[in-house]
């Protein structure tokens, strides 16, 4: 078949060579807690890979198995604890808003998957630091970024560009709008610049910045459009359905079309590289080296509080 394979290994090894030697030259100790709350099979092996990685890059990586009733009990603990310098509570937790609460109640200091309102408010808003010096940047939720690192690597950002603006000109279809992936991808693309169609299971948004690029953000719009209709015009597609069932036929597809699929199912079909020039078929091990980056990037502002 005539498309590529990129693996999210290839893709998170020069972000994992960078934050490992940059923790040892730099004789950097940070410290991840996860907390483990549940007994969902993705969550459990999301922790094994934590734990690996973290092995791998000299990040100190405790889980903390805590039964759901004291969770915040525990996160506030870590919270005040000065040798934790990151904290990652793996959902679901309690599967409704009492999980939304529970992200609020993480430091934002130690906030390193972003998922608090600080980070999504800034994330939504374009506002990219959080000073007024730009010396310190926001938190980006790790798999939308790391999503965005996979559509650096692959050229759908165009360097040519200024920053702030390389995807324009790109249209983008993401199956997938949870809090936690879906709509804060489309809205971090269409930041950049893209139209974004946003697919769930009951209609399509579209997000953009308008024509040239004019608003300083995104806006949403209702669409009347049908998943069938974005994904023939997309120059990429990224999928994130939780189901082993969901297959996104080939023939709908742009010839030459990037395919990126985040789901732990595999969401294209099986002759996905007959149609697709660029095929990622999951990006889980970026994710993990975007969490890391964070949590150095929290660190070091943890440190540079110390100093003043
Ligand atoms: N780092 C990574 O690679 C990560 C991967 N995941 C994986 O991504 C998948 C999605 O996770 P979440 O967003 O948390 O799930 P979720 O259940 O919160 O959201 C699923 C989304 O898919 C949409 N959807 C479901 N069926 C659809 C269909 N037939 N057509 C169009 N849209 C449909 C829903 O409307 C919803 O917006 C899971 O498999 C999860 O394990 C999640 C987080 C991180
Ligand atoms: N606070 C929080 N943040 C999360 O990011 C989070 C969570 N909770 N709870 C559980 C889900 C699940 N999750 C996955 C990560 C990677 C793959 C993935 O891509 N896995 C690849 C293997 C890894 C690879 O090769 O890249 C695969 O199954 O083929 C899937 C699922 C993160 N989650």
């Amino acid at each position: 078949m005539p498309g590529k394979t990129i693996l999210a290994s290839t893709i998170a090894k020069p972000f994992v060579e960078q934050l490992k030697s940059s923790i040892e030259s730099n004789h950097l100790t940070p410290k991840l807690v996860g907390f483990l709350a549940n007994t969902d099979a993705a969550a459990e092996k999301y922790a094994e890979w934590t734990a690996k990685t973290c092995a791998e890059t000299g990040v100190t990586f405790e889980l903390r198995q805590v039964d759901k009733t004291v969770l915040e009990d525990e996160i506030i603990v870590a919270n005040q604890d000065p040798k934790v310098h990151g904290i990652l509570v793996y959902y679901p937790v309690f599967g409704d808003r009492q999980d939304q609460y529970l992200q609020n109640v993480v430091s934002p200091k130690k906030d390193v998957e972003g998922l608090c309102h600080l980070y999504c408010y800034n994330m939504y808003h374009n506002i990219r630091f959080l000073d007024d010096q730009l010396t310190q940047k926001c938190i980006i939720p790790c798999t939308p970024l790391a999503i965005i690192k996979v559509l650096e690597h692959v050229g759908v950002y165009n360097r040519v560009l200024a920053y702030g603006n390389r995807l324009h000109g790109r249209t983008i279809t993401v199956i997938n709008r949870s809090e936690v992936v879906g709509r804060p991808l489309a809205a971090l693309l269409a930041n950049d610049g893209a139209k974004v169609y946003s697919v769930d299971i009951h209609n399509v948004l579209e997000f953009h910045r308008g024509e040239g690029i004019k608003l300083k953000k995104h806006e949403v719009c209702e669409t009347s459009l049908a998943m069938e209709d974005v994904v023939s015009r997309s120059d990429v597609v990224i999928t994130g359905v939780p189901t082993p069932s969901y297959k996104l036929p080939t023939k709908l597809l742009k010839d030459g079309v990037i395919a990126i699929n985040f789901s732990t199912f595999k969401n294209f079909e099986e002759d996905i590289k007959e149609r697709a020039s660029i095929y990622v078929p999951s990006v889980g091990k970026v994710t993990v080296a975007m969490l890391q980056r964070n949590l150095l990037r929290l660190y070091d502002y943890l440190q540079q509080g110390q100093q003043t």
